[in-house]
């Protein structure tokens, strides 16, 4: 009775009990949607403050006093609760700002150095750190398999804020039903047969050429390698997706696609680091026409591929089902949106691992002469991918660049199922609504899985130890110093939802690599310091890059 007067007397205790129960409400139910938004943080406060304006003079400024003390109850109570010992991941070490909320490392994010700021913190704090308020960043391999293995976690609420526009019909990389997603996985992993790879390796071999052309025609001039194998990656999967391309080889850019997908990428990284933030940026006509741009144009070619028909057995065929292999024909939003991904995820990643490549094999002059030497030996085996892949300098040179630089820097990350028990990570406990991953970046230039100098390109680590010692005894003389973990090189992920593009991307860089290295010498352009590229680089969740310009002389 007591209370029920006091309640009468003063509105802040009705105010902050409001504040508290809408914490309750976010923390379980993790609202997403903008009417649920609006009700917890605006409906409900207003109406509070229209229900107790009596207590005010003035009745506009009493509801606004209401509002704002309901929303200082409800951050307040937010920050204290993620602080507290009563934090399911409480005993976890990490910055308190990553502590209180995922703002903090959608700011990072922005600056596209989240690689190095995850990397930082497992210096200082060790193998598992909080990096948000849910979320745990890991860089011990022992807990790879039980997160990405076959009893591992499915996807996390990552990839919900990556696709914001596909409400149905997600493309493969975001579903986060195991069950859905094996289902899916199924169709998409007979476009990787080793039959189709061998059609894929002729479209490569083709582009290829092209790219020799176009650069032999500007032989002893500077040239931005970097743009150049954007242009080529883009084209190489158009043609692979749906037969042909936008030619930007030829064309260059011309239908601003590239920019599109390039100047997307630091709102996209925000995006997957706050899932909710998905359904306010597409009311925002700035971001959203962007995202309609991109999607506009995989329609098109989709459409343009599905009506047009194709004598060629490309990426299309597959994911569209036109051998009627399944009981059912995928939705058709279905394919747009996997198209859209084959091209987003196979030229982007492949466009970052190239001038990688060259990049570091330009610093590293006794490594480009053996690569050289090396593919000038296999002559016209370069065009056969069998033979190629059995080229061991090459492999090493395309492992190492990708074990210094993974094209997804920061991993990808799993969830226990959300109606399960949570899930058992080795000896830790990891309760639903917990993000995890393994952060790709730093467990590949950890001293306890390669060793001597992870830092440093040293594509003989990949060779065998005798040859090792033959090509560089100083740096292997010790053996006892010598580590080559290769369950810690991830750079396509692991697990059934790895890269399933993988072979395929090795199988492309191989040739280019090969055949640029026998065509052409090449040197950094005049006056370009390499290092600017390190600083360059930018983590938007697949490495964004500088230029890369260069100076190409034929060798042939
Ligand atoms: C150097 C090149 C590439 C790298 C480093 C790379 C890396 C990755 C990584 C790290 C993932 C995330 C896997 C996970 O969630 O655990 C992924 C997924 C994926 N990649 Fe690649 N990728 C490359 C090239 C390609 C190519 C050429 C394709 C061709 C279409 C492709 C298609 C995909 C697809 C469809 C997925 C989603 C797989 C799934 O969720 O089951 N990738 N890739």
């Amino acid at each position: 009775m007591e209370v029920l007067v006091h309640f009468e007397r003063s509105p802040y205790p009705a105010t902050f009990i409001a504040g508290l129960l809408a914490h309750l409400v976010f923390n379980r139910l993790e609202p997403r949607s903008i009417p649920a938004f609006g009700s917890l943080l605006c409906f409900i406060p207003i109406s509070l403050g229209v229900y107790l304006r009596h207590h005010f003079h003035n009745t506009v400024l009493g509801i606004l006093w209401i509002w704002a003390l309901y929303l200082i109850a409800l951050v307040c109570s937010t920050i204290a609760y993620r602080l507290s010992s009563f934090h399911p991941l409480a005993k976890y070490p990490g910055p308190v700002m990553c502590r209180i909320t995922k703002l903090w490392l959608a700011r990072i994010g922005w600056t596209g150095k989240q690689y190095l700021y995850y990397q930082e913190l497992h210096t200082l704090y060790g193998d598992i750190v909080r990096t948000g308020p849910n979320e745990l960043s890991f860089a011990d391999i022992s807990y790879i398999s039980p997160m990405m293995g076959a009893n591992g976690m499915p996807k996390s609420s990552f990839w919900d804020g990556g696709f914001p526009d596909q409400k149905q019909h997600r493309s493969l990389v975001g579903i986060r039903n195991s069950l859905d997603h094996s289902r899916l996985r199924k169709v998409w992993s007979r476009a990787f047969t080793p039959d189709a790879l061998k059609y894929y390796h002729t479209l490569v071999d083709k582009r290829c050429s092209q790219l020799i052309e176009a650069l032999g025609g500007s032989a002893g001039d500077e040239v931005d390698l970097k743009t150049w194998f954007h242009w080529f990656s883009h084209d190489v999967m158009s043609d692979v997706a749906y037969g042909s391309g936008p030619e930007m080889l030829r064309n260059k850019d011309i239908g601003a696609i590239w920019k599109l997908l390039e100047e997307g990428q630091p709102v996209s990284i925000v995006m997957l680091h706050l899932p909710w933030l998905g359904e306010f940026f597409m009311t925002i006509p700035m971001f959203a026409s962007k995202l309609r741009e991109f999607k506009d144009y995989c329609v098109k070619r989709t459409e343009r591929r599905y009506y047009s028909g194709s004598p060629n057995k490309d990426l299309f065929y597959y994911l569209m089902d036109e051998a009627g292999l399944e009981a059912e024909k995928p939705a058709y939003e279905q394919v747009v949106n996997d198209s859209n991904l084959a091209i987003v995820a196979g030229s982007d990643t492949v466009a970052t691992s190239l001038p990688n490549v060259f990049w570091l094999l330009l610093q590293n002059p006794s490594a480009y002469i053996r690569i050289q030497k090396e593919v000038d030996q296999l002559g016209d085996k370069i065009y056969d991918a069998v033979e190629l892949a059995k080229a061991p300098y090459l492999n090493a040179v395309i492992n190492e660049t990708l074990r210094l630089h993974p094209p997804v820097m920061s991993g990808s990350s799993r969830s226990p199922w959300v109606h399960s028990q949570g899930h058992q990570l080795g000896q830790h406990y990891i309760p639903v609504g917990t993000t995890t991953s393994i952060h790709f970046y730093t467990v590949q230039r950890d001293s306890r899985y390669f060793s001597p100098s992870p830092n440093d390109f040293i594509p003989e680590r990949w060779l065998a130890r005798d040859v090792q010692k033959e090509l560089e005894p100083q740096v292997f003389s010790d053996e006892a110093q010598i580590v080559h973990e290769t369950s810690a090189f991830l750079p396509f992920s692991t697990g059934p939802m790895d890269c399933i593009g993988k072979r395929f991307a090795v199988q492309e860089l191989r040739l280019v690599v090969a055949r640029l290295i026998r065509e052409f010498d090449m040197e950094f352009a005049e006056g370009f310091d390499p290092r600017v590229s390190e600083d360059q680089m930018k983590d938007f969740f697949v490495t964004s890059l500088g230029s890369l310009p260069v100076v190409l002389q034929k060798r042939l």
